[in-house]
This record gives C-alpha cells, sequence and structure tokens, in this order.
C-alpha cells in the first residue's frame, strides 16, 4: 500500500501561527497511521494577525482579495518549508484560516486561496474541508475527530485545548466530538490587555484569586446547555463572552484563574456526562496542554479515575495539522474524512477541493 506524503496546514483560531506538518501517512488494516518528518510553526507578525483578526469585519471585496494574498502567504512558506527540507511531497492539505464560520446560515469560509497556494507552491493542493458539510445540513466542524478515530482511538477521550475547547470520544460504536466552550481564545484575550499574548505556563492564573460570580456568569453561557451536534468560536466569543467580562474591571490574575476554573468545570462536566467505564484516559492537545497550571485544575477536578495524558510536544502543537494531512489523503482516495456522527450532517462524507499546479 502506498504511503502518502503530505504537508498539512493548520491555522487555529488562537492565532499564534502557521502550523506545517509533513507526514508519511499510510493504511493499515481497517485505520490510517501516520509518522511525523517534519514540522515548523511559523508565528504570524503583529500586522498580519490583526488582519486575520478583523477579517470577519472585511467588505466582500476585501475579503477576497485577502483570501488571494494569504493563499500566496501560505505558498510562500510552503515553497521555503519544501525546500528547505529538501523533502518529496505529493501534495498539500491546507485548512487555511477561519474568517467566518455560520452553519446556522448554511456557509463557513477558511481564508487562503486553494489555487493561488497551489500555484505559488508548485504543488496540487486540497482544501476547503468544512462546506461539504454544513451543505449536507451539518455543522462543518470539529473535523479533527476523524484523526482520533484512526491515530488515537487508543484513548478514551481527545481534548484539544486551542482558542476553543473541543472534545472527542466513541459512544456506542460511533465517533461523537463538539466544541466545549472557552480555552485559550479567553486567556489570551485578558493577557492582550496586559501586553502578554499568552500567560506562559499558567503562572499569572496561578498567582490570582476566584471570582465567583464572574465563574457563574460564564458557566450560565447560553451554549453549555445546548446539545451537540454543536460548535462554536470567535463569532460566539465577541458576541456573549466578551460583553460578560466588561463587567469585570479585576485584576487580570483573578480574572485568568477564574476562567480557568470555568474551562475545567465544563470539560470535567461532558467527561462525567460521557464516561462509560470509571477510568478514562484523556490525551490532551492544544497550546492548552502547555499551560501546568490549567493542566493541574484540571486533574484536581477530574480526580484519579481521569489519567490526563499529555504527548510529546510536536503532537500538542501539530495534531491538527496532521489531521488535516490525513484528511486530504482520505479526499485523495475517496474515503470518509467527515463524520456526520460528530457534525450532524445527514451522511458521512469526503471533503475537500482539489486544485492543480498551475
Ligand atoms: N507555554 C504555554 N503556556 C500557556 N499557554 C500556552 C503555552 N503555549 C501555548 N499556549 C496557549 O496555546 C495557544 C495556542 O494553542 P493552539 O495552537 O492549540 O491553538 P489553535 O490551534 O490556534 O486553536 P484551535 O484549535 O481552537 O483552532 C496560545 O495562544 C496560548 O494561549
Ligand atoms: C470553524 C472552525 O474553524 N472551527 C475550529 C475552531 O477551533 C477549534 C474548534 O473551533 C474546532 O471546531 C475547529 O477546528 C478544529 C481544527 C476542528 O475542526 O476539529
Amino acid at each position: 500500500m502506498k504511503t502518502f506524503k503530505v504537508i498539512g496546514l493548520m491555522s487555529g483560531t488562537s492565532l499564534d501561527g502557521l502550523d506545517i506538518a509533513y507526514c508519511h501517512i499510510w493504511r493499515t488494516g481497517d485505520r490510517w497511521d501516520f509518522e511525523i518528518k517534519k514540522t515548523k510553526g511559523i508565528p504570524y507578525n503583529n500586522g498580519l494577525k490583526e488582519q486575520l483578526r478583523k477579517s470577519i469585519y472585511l467588505s466582500a471585496s476585501e475579503l477576497l482579495a485577502f483570501d488571494v494574498k494569504y493563499g500566496i502567504w501560505l505558498g510562500e512558506r510552503v515553497k521555503d518549508f519544501i525546500q528547505s527540507a529538501g523533502i518529496e511531497v505529493d501534495f498539500i492539505a491546507s485548512h487555511g484560516h477561519t474568517s467566518h464560520h455560520r452553519p446556522e446560515l448554511g456557509f463557513t469560509h477558511q481564508l487562503g486561496s486553494g489555487q493561488y497556494l497551489a500555484n505559488t507552491a508548485g504543488y496540487k493542493v486540497i482544501c476547503d474541508f468544512r462546506n461539504k458539510d454544513i451543505s449536507l445540513g451539518g455543522q462543518g466542524a470539529p473535523l479533527v475527530p476523524i484523526g482520533d478515530s484512526h491515530f488515537f482511538h487508543a484513548y478514551d477521550f481527545c481534548l484539544n485545548l486551542g482558542g476553543i475547547s473541543n472534545i472527542s470520544f466513541e459512544h456506542k460504536g460511533r465517533r461523537i466530538a463538539y466544541d466545549i466552550g472557552l480555552a485559550n481564545m479567553v486567556l489570551n484575550h485578558i493577557t492582550a490587555k496586559i501586553g502578554l499574548p499568552y500567560d506562559d505556563g499558567g503562572q499569572l492564573a496561578q498567582k490570582g484569586r476566584l471570582l465567583p460570580k464572574l465563574l457563574n456568569d460564564l458557566n450560565k453561557l447560553e451554549y453549555y446547555q445546548q446539545p451537540f451536534p454543536k460548535s462554536t468560536g470567535f463569532e460566539w466569543f465577541m458576541e456573549q463572552v466578551v460583553p460578560i467580562l466588561d463587567h469585570y474591571d479585576n485584576d487580570p490574575k483573578d480574572l485568568l484563574h477564574t476562567c480557568i476554573h470555568h474551562i475545567c468545570e465544563q470539560i470535567v462536566v461532558q467527561v462525567n456526562l460521557n464516561r462509560s467505564q470509571k477510568e478514562a484516559s484523556m490525551l490532551v492537545t492544544g497550546g492548552g496542554a502547555m499551560n501546568g497550571y490549567l493542566i493541574r485544575v484540571l486533574q484536581e477536578q477530574l480526580g484519579t479515575t481521569g489519567k490526563l495524558v499529555i504527548p510529546p510536544a510536536e503532537i500538542i502543537a501539530f495534531k491538527e495539522a496532521v489531521v488535516f494531512a490525513l484528511m486530504g489523503v482520505l479526499k485523495m482516495v475517496n474515503e470518509t474524512n467527515v463524520l456526520s456522527s460528530v457534525t450532524g450532517a445527514s451522511k458521512d462524507s469526503s471533503s475537500g477541493i482539489i486544485y492543480e499546479p498551475q
């Protein structure tokens, strides 16, 4: 069976930068397996970070122009990566960067023109992995659970602590997954006010005190009561969460401390609801796995029957890029890469649009 040599590209909601993962991916029985060969994280400079953050407010023509510009930027970064690594590549699978995500209105949009990316890098590109699922009535997110079922099925739960937290697990033979709610997006929002990109290791949060009223206000957010399938993101954060935070003029340490307790409480609610056995292992990835204080609070709240597994740094940071590489492979072989059990679509799909370099 062929081994695919693929570059996966991911730019997540926390806006820290572009993740590039070059992997080998091959079939083994009913599942697929992977090996990460080389990775690179390219932090966004402040200008690009702001442009991406504000892309939701652009006019239609500005958005389309930025789509092209960012597609070319992706292509240039990948071209440099391939040249300096001297690697053989079959194709590029690109998530892009989500500017708009409104499944209830029937659309989602990831920036980074596939055609311009293909032309600039000089390789075939597969992108736009979310829209087909939305057209089938799904949330178009989360998509990474297909990777959990192939690559990380040994764990009872997979938890990703990115800008938003999401969880994935098997239930009666079907994979279920959804966005739980807040994670680094809210923590970064608080540290931005004191000029820090993030709270390294959760050191500031650790020194803070709990604000019970804020904790209660956050726990009461309507999103937490919604049944899955569900997904959320930046729009929800800006519209529902920021107005709550605006009422609190407290020491950032106390805000961070309280938000970490809130993030962990919501995770534990979901784990306890979906635990089928007393002992449960949970793989933790995404930048939040580097937040020592958050992980400590989560472990305390889960108790001794919940075993958190923190994988090597490369998996923590690049798991999503690796899974988009897998999604590209599955599209190329016409196998399911979006699970309707996760997204709520009317059927599974093999999603992604293919662009040949011109
Ligand atoms: N050493 C650290 N200490 C505390 N937090 C950290 C550390 N390293 C990374 N983070 C947090 O992780 C964030 C990046 O996480 P990640 O790259 O998983 O998010 P993302 O992929 O952009 O989000 P999403 O998966 O929601 O799209 C940073 O913005 C920061 O908040
Ligand atoms: C629409 C969108 O970009 N959603 C992201 C976002 O960031 C985390 C969470 O919200 C998740 O639903 C998703 O990303 C991951 C990669 C996913 O689809 O699995």
